[in-house]
């Protein structure tokens, strides 16, 4: 065997899987799967089947409908489909999780431990751009990767924060109807894939882990809505992080049920036997004996690299009415949208005691009904009513727009309708985001992402973000322009160059020259494609394409 797995994993393992751990031991030479997930935000399964490269052999995963195997040899992470967020690379059992979730539409969805964002991405993509997903890291690093993967997906009704669970928990007692803790965790399922992780292994035991997760539970559980379902998952073996963690989650929880997973596509249940509950009282053991309806993923029985899944779900509760933060009751409709917290008018500021001031720059948080107004159902912002109202202290531009009217007269020129997009408009100095309506005060919580980020008002222009161009289908933006996916126009856009008219390419796609469409193009912002699907900005001037994509957006 070419890895070198630590002697106290093998005996461990030894001792628990019996006759099967020389199948287990023998996965470790077997091949390894890869996965990518297809973006229901932006492309249907079919429809990206269609236009993929045929040299990636996709193949379908059986436990999720956007997920499909790929060939070691092919390399989806360069592409420029990957460029438009059209998928995400994952570990096929790792989809499992956030399928088990059961997002619906119209939900209140955390991920509670969601850095890179390979489950929130998938969440997200439940969600459909309805209800609103909270992207929660406590890792400050890893948060970067995360706003990224979310912005590349684009998601448009998400927030993405750096905090600790029990921070959480005091602001959103009760809220959630999902709840994801995809636990840190010791990493026994990741050995084959990353070896780095068995050096890892050995310096932070399975105990520690062990501690973490039941503190991370207790706090998730605090936030879960009556009714509403919470999973809980690893990427590790040991029954400590496992089985263990739920036995004794449900023995201080008795709200709490395991919603017994239905074993298909190879895998196994849970395994009572192997926690300490089950020697123990009857209580324990009866709280033990429901985490055979738990699942593990075992790499000698799938075609993945290991998980494990537990799905939880909180008694509803039995006083009509009951409601929680802001009077939604845990039932995931689209009223959800309907029960706002109204906040009170400059409100503001994720300010936690000195560190947000210092993450924020010093600038105000702003955010305002008036964004509601602009932006929401009812809007009538155009008969003048509702004209915005200036805080005096927020950013200028030198024409004396503030940057929520600078963003407006950016949209009227450049994506008409967007007045109409739900969400409230809130200005982070002169960082201007769109935050999915029906969120509690964010007031003293690390945020890093306040919602979709809008762009920039700078002193005397607008600058979009690439997340808003990510965010945004074709159909929206007044100029286009599409490059087919070979055609090297979008690569050397992707690398951050100028295209220039009578740059075509004799060998573009279908004979279109795609530089060729720029006769129709006026002055100004037009959105770049690849077959249809945006990948950034680009600025159309004298015959010129000015390439709008940052340096941390480029092909490299
Ligand atoms: C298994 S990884 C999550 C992977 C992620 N769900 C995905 O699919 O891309 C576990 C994450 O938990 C985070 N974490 C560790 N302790 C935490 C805590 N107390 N609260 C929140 N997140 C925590 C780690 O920084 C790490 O990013």
């Amino acid at each position: 065997m070419g890895i070198e797995l630590p002697v106290v994993f093998k005996e461990k393992m030894k001792e628990r899987l019996g006759s099967e751990f020389e199948a287990f031991m023998a996965s470790y030479d077997a091949q390894r799967w890869y996965g990518l997930r297809v973006n229901r935000l932006k492309i249907s399964p079919a429809d990206y089947l269609a236009i993929a490269p045929k040299e990636e052999r996709l193949e379908p995963i059986l436990w999720s409908e956007e997920g499909f195997y790929y060939e070691e040899s092919s390399r989806p992470g360069k592409h420029p489909h990957y460029h438009a967020g059209l998928y995400y690379i994952q570990e096929p059992s790792a989809m499992v999780p956030a399928e088990l979730l059961e997002v619906r539409p119209g939900d209140r969805v955390l991920d509670l431990c969601a850095a890179p964002g390979g489950k929130s991405t998938q969440l997200a993509g439940k969600l459909g751009g309805e209800g609103l997903l909270i992207a929660n890291d406590n890792a400050r690093e890893r948060t970067k990767a995360l706003a990224k993967n979310m912005e590349l997906a684009g998601v448009r009704n998400a927030v993405v924060l750096n905090e600790e669970p029990a921070a959480l928990a005091d602001v959103f007692a009760g809220f959630f109807d999902r709840i994801l803790v995809d636990a840190p965790c010791s990493g026994e399922g990741m050995f084959r894939k990353d070896e780095s992780m068995i050096r890892q292994w050995e310096r932070h035991s399975v105990e520690r882990c062990s501690l973490m997760q039941h503190d991370i539970l207790r706090h998730a559980v605090r936030m879960l809505a009556p009714g509403g379902r919470l999973v809980y998952s690893t990427c590790t073996f040991s029954p400590e992080e496992n089985e263990d963690q739920i036995a004794s989650l449900l023995l201080d929880h008795p709200e709490l049920t395991v919603y017994a997973v239905p074993l298909r596509y190879g895998w196994s249940s849970g395994r009572p036997e192997w926690t300490a509950a089950a020697s123990g009282s009857e209580t324990t053991r009866k709280a033990a004996a429901q985490v055979a309806g738990t699942v593990r993923l075992w790499p000698h029985h799938v075609q993945g690299e290991g998980h494990y899944a537990a799905v939880l779900e909180r008694r509803p509760t039995t006083e009509p009415g009951r409601s929680d933060v802001d009077g939604h009751t845990g039932a995931a409709d689209s009223s959800s949208n309907k029960a706002l917290l109204i906040r009170s008018e400059a409100d503001a500021v994720f300010q936690k005691k000195g560190r947000g001031l210092q993450r924020a720059g010093r600038e105000d948080y702003r955010s305002s009904r008036r964004g509601e107004q602009q932006t929401g159902r009812g809007n009538n912002g155009k008969n003048g009513k509702n004209a915005p109202r200036f805080d005096k202290k927020a950013h200028k531009h030198a024409r004396g727009l503030s940057p929520e009217q600078s963003w407006l007269e950016f949209a009227a020129a450049v994506l008409p309708g967007a007045e109409l997009w739900p969400g409230r408009l809130i200005s982070y100095g002169s960082r201007i985001y769109l935050q999915p309506q029906g969120l509690p005060e964010l007031d003293g919580l690390q945020v890093v992402r306040a919602g979709w980020y809008l762009g920039e008002a700078g002193k005397y222009k607008f600058e979009p973000s690439q997340a808003l161009a990510l965010g945004l289908s074709a159909v929206e933006a007044v100029q286009t322009l599409d490059f087919p996916s070979n055609s090297p126009e979008i690569i050397r856009y992707l690398k951050g160059e100028t295209l220039q008219r009578g740059d075509e390419s004799s060998d573009g796609q279908d004979g279109r020259s795609a530089m060729a469409q720029a006769d129709r193009l006026h002055k100004g912002y037009v959105l770049v494609c690849t077959d249809g699907f945006p990948v950034g900005w680009g600025k159309w001037d004298g015959g010129m394409l000015k390439n709008e994509l940052s340096a941390g957006w480029r092909w490299t």
